[in-house]
This record gives C-alpha cells, structure tokens and sequence, in this order.
C-alpha cells in the first residue's frame, strides 16, 4: 500500500478539515475503523483455513469498504462513516449467521454498530433510536431464521473458542465508544458549567455565580453565627488606561488584577469579576480585621506589581476598596450598599486604599488613608 495512502489513516492526528469540536467523534470513529479493518484482514485466512471461502471473500470486499469509512471519517464526513461501517457489519452478520450458523457468534458484532450508532452525536436522537431497534430486531430475528444452521466446516472442536473470542472482540469497541462517551459528556458538561459561571476574560467567578453563593454564604453566616467579611474593589482611573494604551491593554490590567486577587486569597474565598473593572471578594469565616489585612496586602501587591505600560514601566495600577462585615440583621443587599458606600468613600479619599463599612452605626471609618496617587498611564 504507498505511503501516502496510509499517511490518510493517521487517527491520532485532527486533520484540518475536522473542526475541534468534532475531535472526539472523529477519534472514536477512527478507532472503531482500524479496529474493523484489522478485524477484517485477520479472518481472511482465518476463514480459508476452516475452508469457508465465501466468508474470505466477503471479508476481502469488507477491507475495501473499511478504508473508505475511514477516510470518509477523515475527510469530515462523520455520519456516512458510520453508515458505511453498519452496513458491512450488517452483511456481514447475516452472511456468517445464515452459513456458519450462530454458533459462531458473529452476530455478536450488531451490538457494537448499534450502540455506535446511539452514540454518533451528529444523528438526531431519535433517528439512532429507530436505527438502533432495528439492529437489535434484526438480531433477534437472526436467532428465528438461522437458529436451524448448523456448523458444517473444519475445525469444529474450534467453534467454542470463536464464539468466546467475537463477544469479546465484537465487545470491546463497544466498552471503549462508551467510556470515551461519557468522558465527552462529563467534559462538556464542566466546560458548559465554567462558562456559566465564569467571566471568559479573567475566568473569575462571574456576578451571577457570586450572587448564588453569597445566598448560600450568608445564610450559612447566619445559621452559625460565623462572620463573613466581603470586600469590593474598583480599579482606579480605568478609563485612562483604555484611553491612552488602548482596549486590549486595559484587558491584560484586568487579566493580572484577576491572578493577583485570586492567588492572594484561600480557596474558599469567593473572588468575582462583579462589573467592568469592579471586583467582589467573598471571605467566608473572616474576621473585619483579618479581611482588612488580606485586601490591604493585595492593594499593595497590585500597586506595586501591576504597570499599565509594560516596557517604560513607569505607570502603575491602582485600587480601591470597599469593605464590610455582613450582618444577618441588616440582610445582604444593605450589606452590599454598604460596601459600595466604603468603595465611594476610598475614591473620594484619595484612592488607592480601603474603607471598612462600619455596619453598627453606619459610619464609614477610612483605615490607614493614603496620600492622593492619581494613575498616570505612561504612553511614551
Ligand atoms: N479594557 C476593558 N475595559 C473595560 C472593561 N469593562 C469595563 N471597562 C472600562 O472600564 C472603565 C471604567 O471607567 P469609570 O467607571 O469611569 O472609572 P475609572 O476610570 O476607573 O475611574 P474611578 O473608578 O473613578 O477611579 C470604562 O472606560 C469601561 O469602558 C473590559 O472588559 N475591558
């Protein structure tokens, strides 16, 4: 065979005209189909040494029609792949049961192609169902109109042993389509989940997630009495940042605010893309005090290691924030106002520093106040 013909099999690698999301269908299909060409080559001689020369023959035609499945699976087109693999197998099947007799155990082979078809994503649900009874009724018919035919060729003492091996073998594919199946399917569902929950360009927690958990937090706050500290912060003079150094690098301000925030905080913190460039960070069983070191530990981090304009290095970002303790008698959306008052007063303040709400008397007490630092994005 040339080189160039079997260079076409490759199964392992995506050819271009297979789009990413079709790896998947197109890996299991290719498995499935070197899997049958070997199959298929092997009983070649296998079926001249019993002296059933007709089976060799078909099996010589099958070979063939395996290589086009799959260059057709190579090619994109995935269902006609499939459609030309359940027609051999169904020829197949029927021809050996209708000589060799069932107790050869071909027929075992309709089970794969039938869960093969159920499982090509690409047919519409219903269809692979209809397909699928059909294989299975033909199955099951074989058993009534061959059931009779009795194995008249060599080796009969063998016939046991085929029988064992084409379960197994018929079986295998079938147990590999649905592992790999179900892995697509739980990756698919994750990857659904992330973007639902997710904010796609800094791959926090979105606003919408947060305000689902912040429900579960509270509540939780509330049944244990134990405290829960949130913070909101805002990225100082932002819009000058788009301004002068453009969109895209206002993106990658944005992107390393993320990392530093969610790299300073512990994994059972909350941290969340809540607008633009606002953030909210949610500190389940924190103390205002320790809450307070936490954020003034990573304002400082950014300030000092966040530059809007990486090669003159001489900008810096800032931020400030709002924080707050919740209180279950105040509820979460105050709670929430508050925190957005203490962001206000950190901005009116001078920025780049933070304001812890005091809930009892709602006074807004600005800790450790900051000189004015106004951002000057640097463009030259
Ligand atoms: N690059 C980029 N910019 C965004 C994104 N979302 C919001 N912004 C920008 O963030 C800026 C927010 O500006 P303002 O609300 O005026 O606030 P600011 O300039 O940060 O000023 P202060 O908050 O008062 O310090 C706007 O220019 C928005 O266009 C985003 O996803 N990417």
């Amino acid at each position: 065979m040339p080189a160039g013909f079997l260079q076409q099999l490759k199964f392992h690698t995506r050819p271009d005209c297979v789009d990413e999301s079709n790896f998947k269908r197109f890996y299991v299909l290719s498995l499935v189909g070197v899997f049958g060409l070997i199959v298929h080559i092997l009983l070649i001689p296998g079926f001249l040494v019993i002296g059933a020369t007709h089976m060799a023959i078909i099996n010589l035609i099958s070979v063939p029609i395996w290589l086009i499945g799959l260059l057709l699976n190579r090619r994109g087109k995935h269902t006609l792949a499939v459609y030309l693999f359940t027609f051999e197998v169904i020829c197949h099947s029927v021809f050996s049961a209708a000589t060799l007799g069932l107790d050869s155990g071909f027929q075992f082979y309709l089970w794969s192609i039938s869960a093969l078809i159920i499982l090509h994503t690409k047919l519409k649900p219903f269809s692979s169902f209809i397909y699928s009874c059909i294989i299975t009724f033909l199955f099951a018919s074989l058993y009534v109109w061959f059931g009779q035919i009795e194995y008249t060729y060599a080796y009969p003492n063998l016939l046991p042993l085929i029988h064992f091996l084409n379960i197994t073998i018929a079986n295998l594919p079938l147990a590999a389509g649905l592992s790999m199946t179900l892995q697509l399917t739980v990756k698919q569902e994750l990857k659904l989940r992330k973007l639902a929950n997710n904010d796609s360009l800094t791959n926090l927690y979105n606003r919408r997630y947060t305000q689902n958990a912040l429900k579960q937090q509270t509540a939780l706050a509330n049944r244990e009495h134990s405290p829960l500290s949130i913070a909101l912060g805002d990225i100082d003079f932002f819009k000058k940042v788009n301004d002068q150094l453009g969109h895209d690098q206002g993106d990658l301000v944005l992107i390393g605010v993320a990392k530093l925030l969610k790299g300073s905080m512990r994994s059972s913190d909350i941290v969340c893309r809540w607008g633009g460039e606002e953030f909210l960070i949610v500190m389940p069983s924190t103390q205002i005090d320790s809450a307070f070191e936490k954020i003034e530990k990573v304002r400082k981090q950014i300030n000092q290691t966040i530059l809007v304009n990486q090669t003159t290095n001489k900008a810096s970002v800032s931020m400030s924030f709002g924080l707050v303790e919740y209180d279950c008698e105040l509820g979460l959306e105050s709670t929430l106002k508050l925190a957005d008052n203490a962001l206000y007063q950190s901005k009116a303040s001078g920025r780049n520093q933070t304001t812890i709400a005091k809930v009892s008397n709602n006074q807004y007490q600005a800790l450790e106040p900051r000189p004015n630092l106004p951002m000057h994005a640097d463009t030259n």
